[in-house]
């Protein structure tokens, strides 16, 4: 019996819409995140999900997009477990700067290195590589074997600690994963199977 993955990347946040760079910061949700965070709970209900398992990380704009999410499924008094693996990859130096500033300062090829290569860090920060090698053993070890067992488990992150798991669970490309955006608020849904490996991405 396959399990169901159910990835959402958090709601926009007041940084996101400042354009700032947030990383491990912890700026709240916009009155916009909270509304994509409740559609997606929605959508979720619409399909008739019915989750078993419930992880997000310790930034509260993850965690506040989950229990609405929740909310809007009707799931109550539930265990959420919470992990700093999860958190979004840490932006170092350049957190809490504007990112048109910084092209303005670095340039625009240089931002999107940092933003998009695979194994770049910002300065004093994290890659894409350095983010996957605290997520993905997470995922492997306490997420995977729920799947493995048919369970399904709703996971609400981070744009790159969640395209790090696409990464993987898609065998994507360095290269591949680069072009891959996540939006806020945005599910992505796999069926697992019991071997631990994609069977299919479900069309919501
Ligand atoms: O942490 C941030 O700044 C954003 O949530 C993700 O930023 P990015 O899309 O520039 O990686």
């Amino acid at each position: 019996m396959s399990g169901t993955l159910i990835l959402v990347r958090h709601g926009q946040s007041e940084w996101n819409l400042k354009n700032l760079f947030t990383g491990w910061r912890n700026p709240n949700l916009t009155e916009q995140g909270e509304s994509e965070a409740r559609a997606t709970g929605k959508a979720l209900k619409a399909q008739n999900f019915a989750p078993d398992l419930f992880y997000t990380s310790a930034l509260r704009r993850a965690q506040h997009t989950l229990d609405l999410i929740l909310e809007e499924m009707g799931i109550l008094n539930v265990t959420i477990t919470r992990n700093t693996a999860l958190n979004e990859r840490d932006y170092g130096d350049l957190s809490g700067l504007n990112k048109d500033d910084a092209r303005e300062k670095w340039g625009e090829e240089q931002v999107h290195i940092w933003r998009r290569s695979f194994d770049v860090p910002p300065p004093g920060g994290e890659s894409l590589k350095d983010t996957a090698a605290r997520t993905l053993p997470y995922y492997e070890a306490e997420i995977l074997p729920q799947l493995k067992a048919g369970k399904i488990v709703l996971i609400a992150a981070h744009g790159n600690s969640l395209r790090a798991l696409v990464m993987a669970i898609e065998g994507l490309t360095p290269d591949e994963i680069l072009a891959r955006e996540i939006a806020t608020g945005e599910p992505t849904v796999y069926k697992i199977g019991p071997d631990g490996k994609l069977v299919e991405r479900v069309k919501l």
